[in-house]
């Protein structure tokens, strides 16, 4: 089932949560909804869910509206943190509790529940503990009763509100890879809302970024991880740093250094800021050429050595990351070195 949302507004009180949502999402893919705490994800899912009502604006299912329809008649799943699965329900009466509570017209009789419970038991690869309360599972193994629960009414739209937020990093792994195939296989058309970046790239076929409750970009993860368009995407994804600069006749200055930028070429003479990540950047020596730093901090507690400099001129902090296998381990702090961008862009201002 494709969905819409069309100009999507949602206040509390005086405060805009949503500030005009606009966002097209076709049949079949995995959406997530990225962003900062407080940007209105969850206030954007819980509308598309159905659970809350907007005050502008329009929410499409097939291109039909359903302002004003229940939840019930939407037939979306939906995972949210807070609506954790029933304690004094065993695993198999938990699944089978949206099926159970139908309009008696609509309900399968007990056998079909069963079934289909079971079913459902082995798609989330839980056969053997359906006659266990929640209280005696793992927390991976709670959230995917949660979301067999949520598949057990057949939905073609599953939303999922930071569904693996609780779980440790091992699992939250696993768990993706089999939502990922679980989607595939059920075709569904599903949305998540996660304020993780790695789980959003590496899950979903678009990416909306949400700040302040507007969409700043939407994309595949490749478009939205190397081509942002605005200054917020650059530093929300992939740790951007900022980098204060001069433009001008299509080169840039940074403190007293002059770096050749031909993607400036175009844009007005004035004060621009350059966003480079911390990957491409590269430590060399003092007398190099290069923007002159001093070196604050070196980690090496991590796969990819990192390396906090200062700039000598501007006194601003640049993250960096070095490939294994250069000199991370050589460098100490207070050293004297330059800083090279190998790839940065610039927007003006
Ligand atoms: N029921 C409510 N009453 C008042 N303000 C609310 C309510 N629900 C959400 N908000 C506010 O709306 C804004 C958006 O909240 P929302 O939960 O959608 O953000 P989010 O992006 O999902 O954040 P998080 O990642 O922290 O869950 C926040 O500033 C929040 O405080």
């Amino acid at each position: 089932m494709g969905l819409q949302a069309q100009g999507i507004v949602k206040t509390f009180g005086t405060f805009k949560a949503l500030g005009g949502i606009d966002l097209d999402i076709k049949r079949g893919e995995f959406v997530a909804l990225l962003g900062p705490s407080g940007s209105g994800k969850t206030t954007l899912l819980r509308i598309l869910a159905g659970l809350d009502a907007q005050d502008e604006g329009h929410v499409l299912f097939n291109e039909e509206d359903m302002t004003g329809r229940k939840l019930r008649d939407r037939r979306v799943g939906f995972v949210f943190q807070h609506y954790a699965l029933f304690k004094h329900m065993t695993v198999a009466e938990n699944i089978g509790f949206g099926l159970r509570v139908r309009p008696t017209t609509e309900r399968p009789n007990k056998a079909e529940i069963k079934a289909r419970v079971d079913e459902l038991l082995r798609l989330v690869q839980l056969e053997r503990l359906g006659d266990r309360y929640p209280s005696q599972l793992s927390g991976g193994q709670r959230q995917r009763v949660a979301l067999a629960r949520a598949l057990a009414i057949e939905p073609s739209v599953l939303l999922l509100d930071e569904p693996f937020g609780a779980l440790d990093a091992k699992v939250r792994k696993e768990l993706r890879r089999w939502l990922r195939r679980l989607h595939e296989s059920m075709q569904l058309t599903s949305v998540f809302v996660t304020h993780d970046q790695e789980e959003a790239l590496e899950l979903a076929d678009k990416v909306v970024i949400m700040n302040q409750g507007l969409i700043e970009q939407v994309g595949s993860p490749e478009e939205v991880y190397h081509k942002p368009q605005t200054s917020f995407v650059y530093e929300f994804l992939g740790g951007a740093n900022r980098v204060p600069c001069e433009i001008r006749g299509g080169v840039v200055r940074i403190g007293s250094t002059i770096i050749a930028a031909p993607q400036v070429a175009d844009l007005k003479d004035g004060p621009g800021t350059a966003y480079v990540r911390p990957e491409e950047i590269s430590i060399g020596r003092a007398d190099g050429g290069g923007v002159p730093a001093i070196v604050q901090h070196v980690f090496r507690a991590s796969p990819l050595p990192r390396v906090e400099v200062q700039l000598v001129d501007t006194s601003l902090a640049l993250d960096v990351t070095l490939p294994p296998d250069e000199a991370g381990a050589i460098l100490a702090k207070g050293q004297r070195v330059t800083v090279n961008f190998a790839k940065f862009d610039v927007l003006p201002g």
